[in-house]
């Protein structure tokens, strides 16, 4: 593209006034600011680098900060892709991104928006979980609320810096204990909740500077970090027990009184802390496990298609799980109350069709110290004198769908897996466990041992397999789906915003579910991958947003006025409150009478510690 002289003129964004009148999240129109000179470049959110236009430079006093050509974003995003495809690796790739993010939002999202597929992995598993477990060595610049569970006396007054009441929708909060399937990563753990709202502003238009990454630091087990001298978080065991319980608490009273409006994504809890959190806080405010009920949502949606392509009934399921902890019990209550209700029995009944294997193997009534969650799934029948690992299992039950949320690499093995297709014709195989290196098996050898009739998922993202599967012999190339809860968590999170729901009802995560089915490519085509990809992140999103909207007020729980009804209204309505990476003409107003905007648009200096 030949040097643009004078871009003064680029139109920035339309402000078509929209037919529903004013909205509440829409962001067109001109933005605020009461910031100038280097403050303003330095502020990633009002920043536009040399895409300031003349106008701008002179009136946010900016001439002589600049180099004097104006340029538009899609050169913008041209230099910085050139930048980021120089760098050495996936991590220093990962580093750059931040560093941009760091410098000026819009670029950062409109260059991850224009190279998504290639960059999902890179901001998101497997490359962030090699960042967290080395945040305390990458680390340059604070992003996000770390809280000190020393501090309980202050956590709602740290809290209360990052805005006014209107100026936050959505939170993700870590504890840092299970994240990825990297175990304990202490204050590392920020990280998740950063890469779980980029994916919400990237996939669902959640707008980026209305959101809230949360650490709650309780120190750590992880004897690596405890023992590195540079280890950023708190230096000591993790606290447990009534200590933890009233840290959490504060926690989510404060957010709540703070900012009503927000919805809260718990990410990577431990197991017991996850289950416990989510049952203790679910009846009361909008609140959301991305690894109990996204993980849920996505792979049901994934056995769907499956069984879809399998020419098999949810009725007929019968489903292995690998792996008892979080994720695996949460796939498996899914499951389970689709089962339920399908075949219209109870949810207790419906459980018989699921076997949960852990560390001690097939979850028995007789095995001890099981989670009340995991008890439900116990098997009462007599398993003595028979293999109660995976393989044992396996050829005892004769399962037609395998999960794998273990962290425990290559435990699919080909016996096993052969061992399964010798009695199901179209086995669906999902190893979910990340980052890459943990799957339980590789979607290459699980085609090869299968003859490529395995229906695959992943939890990370894998690169087709080519093989003999075609008519004749012929080689294919087998798309293999990514199952990550990505698929689906940004949907249901800007569902529940927009319609500011009270709370995430079991109906609007089924109407998620169902609005995911309706983009499985292998609905069309049988071999299709079975869960849509990357680059139709924000049909889905929008898909599922309108399908939990509907839910929600169906329920009662959505408290949004002028909701329209009609379904290409309501996605009008959707998509007009979603936030695009556009630069828009900057308006000064002056900082003493500047009030804060709805929108949380208008950041005046000092207000905001962490992101001035
Ligand atoms: N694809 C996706 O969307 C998601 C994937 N995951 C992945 O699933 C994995 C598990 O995550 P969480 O459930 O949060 O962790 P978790 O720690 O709660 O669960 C893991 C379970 O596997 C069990 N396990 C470990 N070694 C085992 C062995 N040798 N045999 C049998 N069981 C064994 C553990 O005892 C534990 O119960 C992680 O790799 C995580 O990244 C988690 C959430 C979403
Ligand atoms: C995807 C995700 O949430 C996890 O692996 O923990
Ligand atoms: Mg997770």
């Amino acid at each position: 593209m030949p040097p643009q002289k004078n871009q003064d003129h680029q139109q920035q964004q339309p402000s078509e006034p929209s037919k529903f009148g004013h909205l509440p999240l829409s962001t067109s129109g001109p933005l605020e600011c009461a910031l100038k000179g280097t403050v303003l470049l330095n502020h990633p959110y009002f920043n536009k680098g040399s895409a300031f236009t003349s106008q701008e430079r002179h009136d946010f006093e900016l001439t002589g900060l600049l180099p004097q050509s104006v340029q538009t974003l899609e050169q913008q995003v041209q230099r910085a892709y050139e930048q980021y495809s120089a760098q050495p690796d996936d991590l220093a790739k990962n580093t750059f991104l931040t560093s941009m993010k760091e410098q000026n939002e819009v670029l950062y999202f409109k260059l991850l928006l224009d190279h998504l597929e290639e960059m999902f992995s890179v901001v998101y598993t497997p490359t962030e979980g090699e960042a967290i477990q080395n945040y305390s060595r990458i680390f340059r610049r604070p992003e996000g609320l770390f809280l000190n569970i020393h501090d309980i006396d202050r956590v709602h007054h740290d809290l209360s810096l990052w805005g006014t009441a209107d100026d936050v929708d959505y939170i993700v909060v870590t504890d840092g204990e299970e994240i990825l399937g990297i175990g304990d990563q202490g204050c590392g753990g920020i990280l998740i909740s950063i890469a779980k709202l980029v994916l919400m502003t990237i996939c669902a238009g959640i707008h980026p500077n209305r959101v809230l990454p949360v650490v709650l630091d309780c120190g750590t087990d992880n004897e690596t970090l405890l023992n590195d001298p540079l280890y950023l978080g708190l230096r000591e065991k993790r606290a447990r027990g009534e200590q933890y319980d009233r840290f959490v608490e504060t926690f989510i009273r404060s957010a709540r009184e703070l900012y009503p409006k927000a919805y809260i994504h718990f990410e990577d809890f431990g197991f017991q802390n996850a289950r416990q959190l989510l049952d203790r806080w679910r009846p009361e405010i909008p609140c959301f496990n991305d690894d109990v009920q996204g993980t849920g949502c996505v792979t049901l949606a994934a056995i769907f298609a499956g069984l879809h392509v399998s020419k098999q009934k949810l009725g007929d399921l019968r489903m292995v799980v690998f792996g008892a902890g979080t994720a695996g019990v949460g796939i498996a209550d899914q499951v389970r109350d689709a089962i339920a209700e399908e075949r219209g029995i109870s949810k207790e009944e419906a459980s018989r069709q699921i076997w949960l294997i852990d560390k001690p193997g097939l979850l028995t009534a007789q095995v001890e110290g099981l989670s009340d969650a995991q008890k439900t799934y116990a098997r009462s029948e007599d398993w003595s004198g028979k293999e109660t690992d995976l393989l044992g299992v396996v050829k005892e039950v004769k399962p037609n769908v395998l999960v794998g949320t273990s962290t425990v690499p290559g435990a699919f093995t080909e016996e096993i897996v052969r061992a399964m297709a010798s009695h199901v014709d179209r086995p669906i195989i999902l190893p979910l466990s990340n980052p890459t290196r943990l799957h339980e098996a590789v979607p290459a050898d699980l085609l090869s041992w299968t003859d490529g009739k395995a229906l695959v998922a992943t939890g990370s993202p894998f690169k087709p397999v080519k093989g003999p599967w075609g008519p004749d012999g012929k080689e294919v190339e087998i798309e293999v789906a990514e199952c990550n809860n990505s698929v689906v968590f940004p949907g249901i999170g800007l569902g529940g915003v927009l319609c500011r729901a009270r709370l995430v009802t079991d109906k609007m995560l089924i109407a998620a579910i169902n609005g995911v089915v309706e983009f499985g490519p292998a609905l069309k085509d049988e071999t299709a991958p079975l869960l849509p990809g990357v680059d139709m992140v924000r049909q889905v999103s929008v898909r599922v947003a309108r399908k939990v909207i509907q839910a929600a007020v169906e329920e009662g729980v959505a408290t949004e006025q002028g909701i329209p009804k009609e379904e290409s209204e309501l996605d009008e309505w959707i998509m007009e409150q979603m936030w695009d990476p556009v630069y828009r003409p900057l308006k000064y107003v002056e900082a003493h009478s500047a009030s804060r905007s709805a929108k949380g648009e208008l950041r005046v200096v000092g207000s905001l510690p962490q992101r001035g």
